[in-house]
C-alpha cells in the first residue's frame, strides 16, 4: 500500500527481502497483508558449501537452480509487478575461472527476463580487489547488453563511509569506498540507463553526515536505499525508530523517488509492519513543499533546446507560460517605476515621455508600462515593436479593445531593421535566455541604440551570464541517450555539444559560480557604436577549485539582469529572484566525464562567444585542467543561434 504525501502529492514506495523463499506465496501473502509494495528474493537457491575432496574448491556453486520450482507460482503480471531479484552471492575469490562464473551470472539474468522482473540486484562485496571489481563490472557490462529489457541495481553497502563522514578528511582506507565502487561499475557501463544504485545499511551507525557525502549521493542515480532492522533503535514501547542523524539522512532522499528494501529479522513489535508505518510516518511529516517547487517539478531534469524567438516565432503557448510568471513582471514593473520618477524629477523633462517595448510578444510589458506611469502619474506614449506576426494580432486586439491602450502605437517591425519615427526615452525589452544573450539579446538592442535619445534609458542596462561546474550523472546519462548524430560535412555532430535548458534536480553545483559574459546598454554612449562592423565576441577562461571524488559532467548557466538602479532579476542560485518561473538554467556538456580525483582538484574552463555579424553566433567551450578535452561546438556545428 504504497505511502502517499498529503499535501505534496508524492509516493514512497516500500518493499521487503527475503533471503530464502521457501513458498513464494506465503512471502507475497506476507508482503500483502502488512502493506509492502514490492519484495526481492533471490534468484538462485542457496548454493551448497559441499567441497570438491581432489582440488578443495566449491564444486557445485555454478549449478544454477531458481530459488522457487517454477514460474507458475505467480501470475506474470505479479512477477513484473512485485517481485525484485538478487543475483547470487558468490566469490571471485574463490578460485573459480571466470568463464563458469559469467556462465552462473548469466544463467540468473536470464531467469530474471524470463520471470519479467522489473530489476536484478547485483551484491558488490566491499572487499573485493580492484581487479575482481572490474571482473564483475565487466560482467555486468555485458549483462546490460545481452539483456536489454533487465535493469540491473549494483547495491553497495555504505556503512563504513557513514561511519566516515563526520570528517571531510576521510582516513585513506586499503579498500575503494562505496561512491568509488559505484563509480567504477558506472564508468565501465558507460553511464547505461538501464543501470542504477541501491545503498545499503546494516548495522546501527550514529551517522554524523557531511555535506559533500550527501550532494555525492543525491546526484546519482540511487534507486533504492536498503534498511536492515538493525538499524532501527527501539522507543519507549518498544517500536522502531531510527536515530535524529538517520532520519536526516534518509528524508533527503525522499525527493529523489527512492523506493525503500527492510531487510532482515523483524526485531520490534507488530513484526515487519511497525517497520513500515515508522517509514510512513516519517514520509508523510515532511513538511508541504512550496508553489513554485511544485509548478516546477514536472520540468525536473528534462532536458530543453533553448529557444531561438528571433529567428523563429514562440507560439501561443509559449507566451502563455511566460506570462505566469509571478515575479517578472512585477520586477519590470518596480524598475519602469523607479525610472519614470527619476525622469519626473527631472528637470527640463519631455512630455509625454517615449517608451518603446521593444519584442512586445502579447503585451505584458506594455501592460507594466501603462500601470507604472499611472501609478507615477507621468504621461507616456508606448511604441510596442514585436516581428512575430502572430503575436502581432493579439497586440492589435488588446489595442481595439482596451480603453488603456489608447496612447501605444503597434509596429509590426523587426527592431533592428525598423526607422523609428522619433527617439525615445525609455526602451523595454526582455529578449533574454537562460544564459543571458543566448537568444541575441546584445545584437537586437545594440541595433536598438540608434534609437534611445542619448540620456535614455534601457530597462534591462545590463546583463552578466555566470557559470558553474556540474555533477549530474542523471543529466549526461540522458544526453547521451538522445545520442543524435549527424554529418555536416564530414563533421558528426552529437547531442553532447549542444546546451541545454533544464531545470537542474538531480546534479550538484561543484564550485560558486563566476561571472562569464557581460554586457551593456546604456544609451547612444553605448561603447559598443564605436565598433564596426558589430560583433559581440566574447572569452573567458575561468578556474575553480572542487572537492573530489568526483565526476565533472558539465557546466550550469546562470544570468543575472539589472534592470534599473538596484533593481535585478536572476537565476543566479546566490541572488535568485525567488518564484521567477521562465528561466531554467541553461548547461553545457562535456562529451566525456572527467574523474576530479584530487581532494582539491581544479577545473580551468574555456568559453568563446563567436559571431558571424548578421548571420549566426555559437559558443565553444572546453577544459584544460584537470585534463585537456577537445573543443566542443567547433565552428558552431552543433549549435548556433541564428540572426534571422
Ligand atoms: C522572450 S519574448 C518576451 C515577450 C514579452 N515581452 C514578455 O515578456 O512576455 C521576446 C519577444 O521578442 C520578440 N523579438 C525578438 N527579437 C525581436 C526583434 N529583433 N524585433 C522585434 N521583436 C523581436 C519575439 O518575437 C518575442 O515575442
Amino acid at each position: 500500500m504504497v505511502i502517499v504525501h498529503p499535501t505534496n502529492g508524492t509516493y514512497l514506495y516500500v518493499g521487503l527481502e527475503f533471503d530464502i523463499v521457501s513458498d513464494i506465496k506465503a512471502c507475497l501473502n506476507l508482503v500483502e497483508t502488512t502493506g509492502f509494495d514490492f519484495f526481492l528474493i533471490p534468484l538462485a537457491k542457496p548454493r551448497q558449501s559441499s567441497k570438491n575432496e581432489d582440488n578443495g574448491v566449491i564444486s557445485n556453486i555454478l549449478d544454477f537452480e531458481p530459488s522457487v520450482s517454477s514460474d507458475l507460482e505467480l501470475s506474470g503480471n505479479t512477477w513484473n509487478s512485485v517481485v525484485l531479484g538478487n543475483l547470487s552471492c558468490y566469490k571471485l575469490s574463490d578460485g573459480l575461472d571466470l568463464p563458469r562464473l559469467e556462465n552462473y551470472f548469466h544463467q540468473q539474468l536470464s531467469w530474471a527476463q524470463h520471470l519479467s522482473l522489473r530489476t536484478s540486484f547485483v551484491v558488490v562485496d566491499g572487499q573485493l580487489t580492484e581487479e575482481q571489481h572490474i571482473a564483475l563490472a565487466n560482467m555486468v557490462c555485458n549483462a546490460l547488453y545481452e539483456f536489454p529489457r533487465e535493469s540491473i541495481c549494483i547495491r553497495v553497502c555504505i556503512d563504513d563511509q557513514l561511519k566516515l563522514s563526520h570528517s571531510e578528511n576521510d582516513k585513506q582506507k586499503d579498500y575503494m569506498d562505496s561512491w568509488n565502487i559505484w563509480n567504477l561499475y558506472r564508468q565501465c557501463c558507460h553511464y547505461h540507463s538501464n543501470l542504477s544504485v541501491a545503498l545499503e545499511c546494516k548495522d546501527i551507525v550514529h551517522p554524523s553526515l557531511s555535506s559533500s557525502f550527501f550532494q555525492r549521493w543525491l546526484s546519482e542515480p540511487v534507486r533504492y536505499v536498503i534498511l536492515d532492522t538493525k538499524v532501527f533503535l527501539k522507543n519507549r514501547q518498544g517500536y522502531p525508530v531510527l536515530s535524529k542523524a538517520f532520519q536526516e539522512w534518509l528524508q533527503k532522499f525522499f525527493p529523489y523517488s527512492v523506493d525503500i528494501l527492510i531487510r532482515g529479522e523483524a526485531l520490534h513489535p507488530n513484526g515487519y509492519s511497525s517497520y513500515l508505518q515508522y517509514l510512513g510516518y516519517l514520509y508523510t511529516k515532511q513538511p508541504t513543499v512550496e508553489e513554485s517547487y511544485r509548478l516546477e517539478m514536472p520540468y525536473f531534469d528534462y532536458l530543453q533546446t533553448p529557444l531561438q524567438p528571433l529567428s523563429d516565432h514562440l507560439d501561443s503557448q509559449t507566451y502563455e507560460i511566460f506570462e505566469k510568471d509571478p515575479v517578472k513582471y512585477c520586477k519590470y514593473e518596480e524598475a519602469l517605476i523607479r525610472c519614470f520618477k527619476d525622469r519626473l524629477s527631472l528637470q527640463g523633462r519631455r512630455v509625454p515621455l517615449v517608451v518603446m517595448v521593444l519584442g512586445a510578444g502579447r503585451g505584458p510589458l506594455v501592460n507594466a508600462t501603462i500601470r507604472a506611469s499611472e501609478q507615477v502619474g507621468i504621461i507616456v506614449r508606448i511604441y510596442a515593436i514585436e516581428k512575430n506576426p502572430h503575436a502581432v494580432w493579439t497586440l492589435r486586439s488588446i489595442h481595439q479593445r482596451e480603453p488603456s491602450w489608447k496612447i501605444v502605437e503597434i509596429i509590426a517591425e523587426d527592431m533592428r531593421y525598423w526607422n523609428a519615427p522619433e527617439q525615445a526615452d525609455v526602451i523595454v525589452s526582455e529578449l533574454l535566455g537562460s544564459f543571458g544573450d543566448n537568444e541575441l539579446s546584445p545584437e537586437c538592442l545594440d541595433a536598438a541604440q540608434r534609437f534611445l535619445q542619448p540620456d535614455g534609458i534601457s530597462i534591462p542596462s545590463e546583463y552578466t551570464s555566470y557559470l558553474c561546474p556540474l555533477s549530474s550523472p542523471k543529466l549526461y546519462q540522458e544526453i547521451r541517450s538522445l545520442s543524435y548524430h549527424h554529418r555536416d560535412g564530414g563533421n558528426v555532430s552529437s547531442s553532447l555539444e549542444v546546451p541545454y535548458v533544464v531545470r537542474i534536480h538531480q546534479g550538484q553545483y561543484l564550485a560558486e559560480s563566476q561571472c562569464c559574459f557581460r554586457f551593456e546598454h546604456r544609451g547612444n554612449n553605448s561603447s559598443f557604436l564605436s565598433q564596426k562592423p558589430y560583433h559581440h565576441f566574447r572569452y573567458r577562461r575561468l578556474s575553480f577549485e572542487v572537492n573530489g571524488p568526483i565526476m565533472l559532467h558539465g557546466f550550469a548557466g546562470f544570468f543575472e539582469a539589472q534592470l534599473y538602479d538596484t533593481i535585478y532579476i536572476s537565476t543566479h542560485p546566490r541572488t535568485l529572484s525567488h518564484g521567477m518561473l521562465s528561466w531554467f538554467p541553461f548547461m553545457f556538456p562535456l562529451c566525456y566525464p572527467i574523474y576530479c580525483g584530487d581532494k582539491s582538484c581544479r577545473i580551468t574552463l574555456h568559453i568563446w562567444r563567436k559571431t558571424i555579424p548578421g548571420k549566426r553566433i555559437w559558443y565553444e567551450w572546453m577544459i584544460t585542467e584537470p585534463v585537456v578535452t577537445k573543443l566542443h561546438n567547433v565552428h558552431g556545428r552543433c549549435y548556433s543561434m541564428k540572426c534571422s
